[in-house]
């Protein structure tokens, strides 16, 4: 098993990509902390995900916060920290993108989506770094950033730019943790069938036009991304920091 014994947070736990990484680290040996909003939603899905990973013998606790609060991270960790004594890896994957115009942004849409994806990440990042540093053993912290830190899009421009500083936070924090022996990645997927597009996706062209886009003939499933995040969590990946993993099935190349 990769990641035998080993502590791992993950935020936006309670469904789709995080849900899946959440799992296969579990099916991998590690207890997990299932970060969530708080929500009636959230709290129920994160019950079901702790039962779930009993089923692999393994232990979950969920805890409800903001991502958006700058003390949520602290809040994780503290949970980690009275559960299983530790952190080892941290994965940053909670996020929102709520498609929007650019011309007419509401200011508030604007602010909610950078505060939840990149701001509340930033203090996340710190206090799991903190407490790798503490413990003296080293660790992983992964974002879960997207295709879209290296690609616009036109109802996406208060996404996009938290998706290129959650890439660039990693970069720079691989050179700050390195002298800890913490070793900071991105995953960056492509187009995956969750919620945060289900609406976007609805349109039948819109859907067969991202599919076209791959060269392997399909939208991704979250699944797909927990074994590229499994893999930079892991001692696999011993070597491996400052990188960025793109998992988008083959979309970025596929120009003509
Ligand atoms: N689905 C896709 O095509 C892609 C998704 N991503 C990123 O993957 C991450 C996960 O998204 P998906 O699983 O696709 O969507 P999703 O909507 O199914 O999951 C988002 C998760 O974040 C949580 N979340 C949202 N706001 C929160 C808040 N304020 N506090 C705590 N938790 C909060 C949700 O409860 C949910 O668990 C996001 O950061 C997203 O930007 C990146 C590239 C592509
Ligand atoms: C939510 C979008 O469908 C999805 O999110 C991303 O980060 C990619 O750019 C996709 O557009």
């Amino acid at each position: 098993m990769l990641l035998a014994n080993k502590t791992v947070i993950v935020t936006g736990a309670s469904r789709g990509i995080g849900r899946a990484v959440a799992l296969e680290c579990a099916r991998q040996g590690a207890r997990v902390i299932i970060g969530h909003s708080g929500s009636a939603q959230g709290r129920t899905a994160a019950f079901s995900l702790m039962e779930e990973i009993s089923g692999f013998g393994s232990h979950g606790i969920e805890v409800g916060s903001d991502a958006a609060d700058p003390d949520t991270g602290a809040r994780l960790v503290t949970a980690a920290l009275d559960a299983f004594g530790g952190v080892d890896v941290f994965v940053n994957n909670a996020g929102i993108c709520p498609f929007h115009s650019f011309l007419d942004m509401p200011r508030e849409t604007y602010l909610r989506t950078v505060d939840t994806n990149l701001n509340g990440a930033y203090f996340a990042v710190q206090a799991a770094a903190n407490q790798m540093k503490k413990q003296g053993s080293g660790g992983a912290i992964i974002a879960v950033s997207s295709i879209s830190a290296l690609v616009g899009g036109g109802m996406q421009t208060h996404y996009t730019p938290t998706k290129a500083g959650l890439h660039s936070l990693m970069q720079s924090c691989a050179i700050a943790l390195g002298p800890y022996g913490i070793r900071c990645n991105t995953v960056l997927p492509g187009t995956i069938a969750t919620d945060i597009n289900q609406e976007d996706l609805a349109d039948e062209e819109k859907r067969a036009y991202m599919i076209r886009r791959t060269t392997l003939g399909r939208l991704g499933a979250p699944e797909d991304i927990a074994g590229p995040v499994v893999f930079l969590a892991s001692d696999m990946a011993r070597y491996v920091t400052g990188a960025a993993l793109l998992v988008d099935g083959g979309m970025f190349v596929n120009l003509q």
